[in-house]
């Protein structure tokens, strides 16, 4: 039996009005199925549309045509309100610049998602940002105020906020931007054990081929059009990042 996928896009476009009244075509006819448990890289030069099509997967915008499903549900069926409590408890985000409040310790950043939780999640929000915390390995900084912390450590407590109410998908946003090669490839390496050992789908924008290499399936954004590439024989010709 096959099973139904978490996300899908079917024939999905966005396309804007310019002052001008023309019209941007920014996607162009993207189909996508994301499992439960796959990892799926997306490399697409600087406006190729990672952005917009990032807004789509985290049931922020609408397509312009096309469909998103999410649980075999069609989003357009959903009201305003469903959508955004659907967005809090199964989507979570990973940022480049990490995001986290300053001013608040590295175990209030990570309990924050979980104020807008209900029931268990929202009783238990300490002890499950601690679970969380440990689980990246900064159970000894809790306590730390982002300032305090290297970059690699303010990106694992952005990912342990962003796991804490145990998301079914994980959207990363070139989630080793900021940090230098080695301590990126930890970063995601960690990633990607912790979205596995939950369960949840990772989706990782970005423009680094060996970022991308890390996951099972590779597809590259190019003016709009999404296709699969083998990033494998992307990586051996060592293209540069102006022909991904
Ligand atoms: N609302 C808008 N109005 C006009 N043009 C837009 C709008 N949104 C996006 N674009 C254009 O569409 C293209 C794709 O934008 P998008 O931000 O998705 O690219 P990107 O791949 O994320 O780029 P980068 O990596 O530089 O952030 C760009 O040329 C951008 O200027």
């Amino acid at each position: 039996m096959l099973l139904m996928p978490l996300l899908s896009l079917e024939g999905v476009t966005r396309s804007v009005e310019l002052p001008d009244f023309s019209q941007l075509d920014i996607l162009k006819g993207i189909d996508l199925d994301v499992a439960v448990g796959d990892h799926i890289s997306i490399v697409g030069r600087s406006g190729s549309g990672k952005s917009t099509l990032l807004n789509l997967l985290g049931l922020i915008d609408n397509p312009t045509t096309g469909r998103i499903l999410f649980d075999g549900e069609p989003l357009e069926k959903l009201s305003g309100g469903t959508r955004d409590r659907k967005r809090g408890r199964d989507v979570g985000f990973i940022f480049q610049q990490f995001n986290l409040l300053a001013g608040r310790t590295a175990l209030e950043n990570v309990m924050t998602p979980l104020l807008y939780a209900s029931g268990r999640q929202f009783w238990r929000r300490r002890a499950l940002a601690q679970e969380m915390l440990d689980r990246v390995g900064l159970s000894e900084r809790m306590a730390s105020m982002p300032d305090k912390l290297s970059g690699g450590e303010q990106q694992r407590v952005a990912i342990a906020r962003a796991l804490v109410r145990s998301p079914r998908l994980i959207l990363a946003d070139e989630p080793t931007g900021a940090l230098d090669v080695e301590t990126g490839a930890t970063v995601m390496e960690l990633l990607d054990n912790v979205a596995e050992q939950s369960g949840a789908a990772l989706i990782t924008i970005t423009h680094d081929p060996n970022v991308a290499a890390l996951a099972r399936r590779h597809y590259r954004l190019d003016h709009g059009v999404l296709s699969p590439i083998d990033v494998n024989r992307m990586l051996a010709t060592s293209l540069p990042e102006a022909s991904l």
